[in-house]
């Protein structure tokens, strides 16, 4: 078959799996407004749990497998990310107004980090400095320096989403 033939029925699936995508966004939505008047919490990491082994399940063995995952897992922050935007965190932010300094203390595996940087990049909050060291026990310490407007409610639902998955977050 062409290469061209080829990359339009991509392009057809690309466009089927990004409706699927909004699809859920608005499912999102409602699981938001549900949370909001039952007082519960933005992050649910049973939940998330169950969703990435789902997907173990569905691609099996296959090497795509911890990428899939990590994609996922993407996705759930972004979809956090959403949901902290209808219901913010209070945050005490000492910093100025121009960033902040987080430490955080993250379960050490592959793909930790990258995910854990990733709502960062979706809320358009740029990394201006970033240390990470190994710790006993499989765990790892990470230092970020980030720069975006502190008030902003994008930048408010990115540190709430980093302040969930870390073991320990603290504002510098
Ligand atoms: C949608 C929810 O909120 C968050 C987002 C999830 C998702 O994108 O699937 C899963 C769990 C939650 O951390 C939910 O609680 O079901």
């Amino acid at each position: 078959m062409e290469l061209k033939n080829l990359r339009e029925q991509i392009d057809q699936i690309d466009h089927e799996i990004i409706i699927r995508i909004l699809q859920r966004r608005e499912l999102i939505r409602q699981v938001a407004e549900y949370k909001t008047e039952h007082h519960l919490p933005v992050f649910a990491p049973d939940r998330e749990q169950q969703v990435l082994s789902k997907v173990g399940e569905q691609v099996g063995h296959d090497n795509i497998n911890p990428g899939l995952k990590l994609v996922y897992g993407i996705l759930m922050d972004l979809n956090k990310l959403y949901e902290y935007q209808i219901q913010p965190k209070e945050f005490e932010i000492p910093t100025a107004l121009g960033g902040a300094s987080v430490r955080a203390i993250l379960s050490d595996h592959p793909g930790a980090l990258t995910r854990y940087l990733s709502p960062l990049a979706a809320a358009d909050i740029s990394i201006t400095g970033i240390h990470s060291q190994a710790m006993p026990g499989g765990k790892m310490a990470v230092d970020i320096e980030m720069v975006g407007k502190i008030q902003d409610p994008g930048f408010i639902a990115a540190l709430s989403v980093l302040s969930d998955t870390a073991e320990q977050f603290t504002l510098l």
